[in-house]
């Protein structure tokens, strides 16, 4: 579904990526994961269109990505979420999960005078939508409090859903897990294998690495802006490259 080809980035002469290599399947979900400093956000932005690589391609189903447009890249079925969620923290939780449909009849001025029955009756879908979306995430009790008001984990969740109002084939999630309580993982870790479930590809950074065990079907370690290794999270563990960069640099 998604290949990256030797995609290198430096800002000001540091290398933050030398040369990278990646592929998320239909239906995989694939952890990237990585020392402080490694490239992890960095690849994930010129995935998303925020950065332009200065080499290396990346391909969605067949077609290029439109590197440095992240209105393209959401155009194409990517929907990313954020490591401090991107809330309307005065809406309500209802109001940020609608405001992630996207291609709303109600939005075109021309749609609301001419077709008022059909942006009626799109909006209709799009609430039946947002509520089982908060219903998978456990957040419709709360579809009517100010996003504001929830909790860090809770926010996180509902950073998730507004991503999937978009119906993406490909879900980019930026350390879901970090500060967030073990039953709200769990909550995160049942949805993201739905999600891959349901036949959309995940690539998710995360530093939980008992999170990343559960979830991921594949896993890339990079190191210094280059991947050091790639396989399954058994395969990571064992690894000795991993062992000395990231492991030890936990240790
Ligand atoms: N906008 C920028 N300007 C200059 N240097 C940057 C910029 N963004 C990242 N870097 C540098 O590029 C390298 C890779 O950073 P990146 O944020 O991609 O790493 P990361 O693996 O996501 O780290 P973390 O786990 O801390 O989020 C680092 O050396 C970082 O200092």
């Amino acid at each position: 579904m998604l290949s990256i080809r030797d995609v290198a980035v430096s800002f000001g002469g540091v290398a933050a990526l030398g040369g990278v290599d990646l592929d998320v399947e239909t239906g995989r979900v694939v952890g990237l994961v990585g020392p402080n400093g490694s490239g992890k956000s960095t690849l994930l932005n010129v995935i998303a269109g925020v950065i332009v690589p200065d080499r290396g391609t990346a391909v969605l189903d067949g077609h290029p990505l439109p590197f440095g447009r992240p209105e393209g890249v959401a155009a194409r079925g990517i929907a990313r979420t954020f490591q401090i969620p991107r809330l309307a923290r005065r809406l309500t939780v209802a109001q940020n999960v609608i405001a992630g449909g996207r291609d709303q009849p109600g939005e075109s001025l021309a749609a609301l005078l001419f077709r008022p029955g059909a942006v009626r009756a799109a909006e209709r879908q799009v609430t039946a939508r947002a509520f089982e979306v908060m219903r998978r995430l456990g957040l419709d009790h709360l579809a009517d409090h100010p996003a504001g008001g929830l909790s860090g984990g809770q926010q996180k969740l509902l950073s998730m859903g507004m991503a999937l109002m978009a119906d993406p084939v490909l879900m980019l999630l930026d350390e879901p897990a970090a500060g967030v309580n073990p039953v709200l993982i769990e909550q995160q870790v049942r949805f993201i294998r739905a999600l891959a479930s349901e036949g959309r590809g995940v690539l998710i950074i995360e530093h939980n690495m008992e999170m990343v065990s559960n979830i991921c079907d594949h896993v890339v370690v990079l190191d210094g802006g280059k991947v050091i290794a790639r396989g399954t999270p058994d395969e990571i563990r064992r690894d000795r490259a991993v062992m000395r960069s990231y492991l030890g640099e936990v240790a």
